[in-house]
Parts: C-alpha cells; sequence; structure tokens
C-alpha cells in the first residue's frame, strides 16, 4: 500500500516537544484531519502521566481530527488505531503472526510493546498520539516495574524510516476510519479481538483504586474489558492490564 489518503492533510517536523502539543496548538487552525510527525519529541507523554521518549528513527505523530460524536465513542478510536497499527505492521513485516494486541491500545510484538496510542481531547477536536518503536526501545531498567518489556520493529526484520511508517499508516487508519464512521464499532471489535493478546486467559486489570483479576473474557460494545472472576463478569472501563 502506498500513497496519502485523500481528505488527510500532513505536517513533518523536525523536532518538537510533542505532537500532541503541536495538534492542540494547531487546531484553530486545521481544515481536515491531519498527520503531525515529528522525527524527534523533546517533551513526549504516554498514559497515565508517565514520559515516552522519542528518539530519532522512530515514530512519533499524531492524528488530530475533528471530534463530531460523544466523548465515549470517539474514543473507540483507540481500537481502530491500534488494528489500523496491526495491519500497517503487518503490511512492512509480512509477519502476521508475530503481533498482538493489548487492551486498552498498545500493540504487542513477540509478547513486547513496540507501540502505545494516547488520546486527548483538544477542544472540539480528539488527538490520537502514537509512538512506535521502530529503531529504539527503552531498556528493561526504565520501565515501570511488571511492565511488558519494550521491543523495536527491526526485531521483526523491518527497517523503515518514520516518514515511509507514516505513509502506510494514514492509509490503513483511513479505510478504518471510514469503516468505523459507516458501519460504527462493530467490526471493528471483531476485528480487534481476533488477533487480542491473552483472550481467554487470567490477567489482572489494575486502576488507582484496585486490582482485578479474571479470565479476559471479551471486548464489550462500548470497549470496556470484561473479566470473569468468580464473582461474575466485571467490566473494565480504564486499567492497566498486567499478564
Ligand atoms: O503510554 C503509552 O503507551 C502511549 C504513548 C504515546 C506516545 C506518543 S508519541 C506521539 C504522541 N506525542 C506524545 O507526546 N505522545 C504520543
Amino acid at each position: 500500500m502506498s500513497g496519502w489518503p485523500a481528505g488527510y492533510d500532513r505536517r513533518v517536523y523536525d523536532t518538537l516537544d510533542s505532537t500532541l502539543a503541536e495538534a492542540a496548538r494547531l487546531q484553530h487552525e486545521l481544515t481536515a484531519p491531519t498527520w503531525i510527525l515529528a522525527l524527534e519529541q523533546t517533551a513526549a507523554r504516554g498514559r497515565r502521566g508517565r514520559n515516552w521518549s522519542t528518539p530519532r528513527g522512530n515514530f512519533a505523530g499524531t492524528l488530530i481530527m475533528p471530534r463530531r460524536e460523544a466523548p465515549g465513542v470517539a474514543a473507540l478510536r483507540s481500537f481502530v488505531t491500534s488494528l489500523a497499527l496491526y495491519r500497517s505492521f503487518v503490511a512492512v513485516t509480512g509477519r502476521e503472526d508475530a503481533f498482538a494486541l493489548k487492551w486498552p491500545n498498545d500493540v504487542l510484538l513477540k509478547g513486547g510493546k513496540v507501540a502505545g496510542i494516547l488520546l486527548e481531547s483538544v477542544g472540539d477536536h480528539l488527538a490520537i498520539g502514537i509512538g512506535v518503536n521502530l529503531a529504539h526501545a527503552p531498556s528493561a531498567g526504565a520501565l515501570e516495574e511488571r511492565a511488558l518489556p519494550a521491543v523495536t520493529l527491526r526485531e521483526a526484520g523491518a527497517q523503515v524510516a518514520p516518514e515511509d511508517f507514516l505513509d502506510v499508516l494514514a492509509q490503513e487508519y483511513a479505510g478504518l476510519e471510514e469503516q468505523f464512521t459507516t458501519y460504527g464499532f462493530a467490526p471493528i471489535r471483531s476485528a480487534w479481538l481476533a488477533h487480542a493478546a491473552r483472550l481467554g486467559e487470567v490477567i489482572t486489570a489494575r486502576t488507582m483504586r484496585d486490582e482485578t483479576v479474571g479470565v479476559f473474557e471479551d471486548v464489550d460494545a462500548t470497549g470496556n474489558l470484561i473479566l470473569r472472576t468468580s464473582g461474575g463478569p466485571v467490566p473494565i472501563t480504564a486499567a492497566d492490564v498486567f499478564f
């Protein structure tokens, strides 16, 4: 797949503090959904207030678009995005078996984290921040306790420049975005579940307040993780998942 999807703009920067921060600064002047790519970020953010490191060679991008739906529906684009990443990774590596999706929105390569996604509301826009370890990954010492190891896409045999990866991702995303706006979450959910890591296995979901251990049974129609526990199914809206 090559080319650039119709209806999307793009801006490429050498260095930014954060593509999410740039999306917030640009929101009022954009006239179309826009991909913002930075070849280096100096103050990138990850989920739950964590830092995210983006040395040169890795992919750091944000897609900003007008938010037309209720926040909960718009947030389902985290699944659209992780599925687009999955398909992009398969496209550039030819390795269908090596990748899996971890709820809510990480992409795994051979069990290690290769990409992360952070959604933010920016006024009446949605900003989808995406970081991919194309060439570099943080060492085990830089990660939190129990976090999955970080791996690079090179470990799947692919050497891809960030600009080239953007072309692939933007096309994959555009196709899935159209599917999402036309048919809703159902087909995205099915496709996502087909590549889910640890479906049917016991996993742990940890929030600031508590921890739930149960069998990963499903992702429901609103994107909740469903864990089967001895007390019945428990829907989880937001949590960190540990295997
Ligand atoms: O914690 C995670 O897993 C999500 C990481 C998201 C990082 C990306 S890199 C591009 C965009 N800009 C940021 O500051 N963060 C996101």
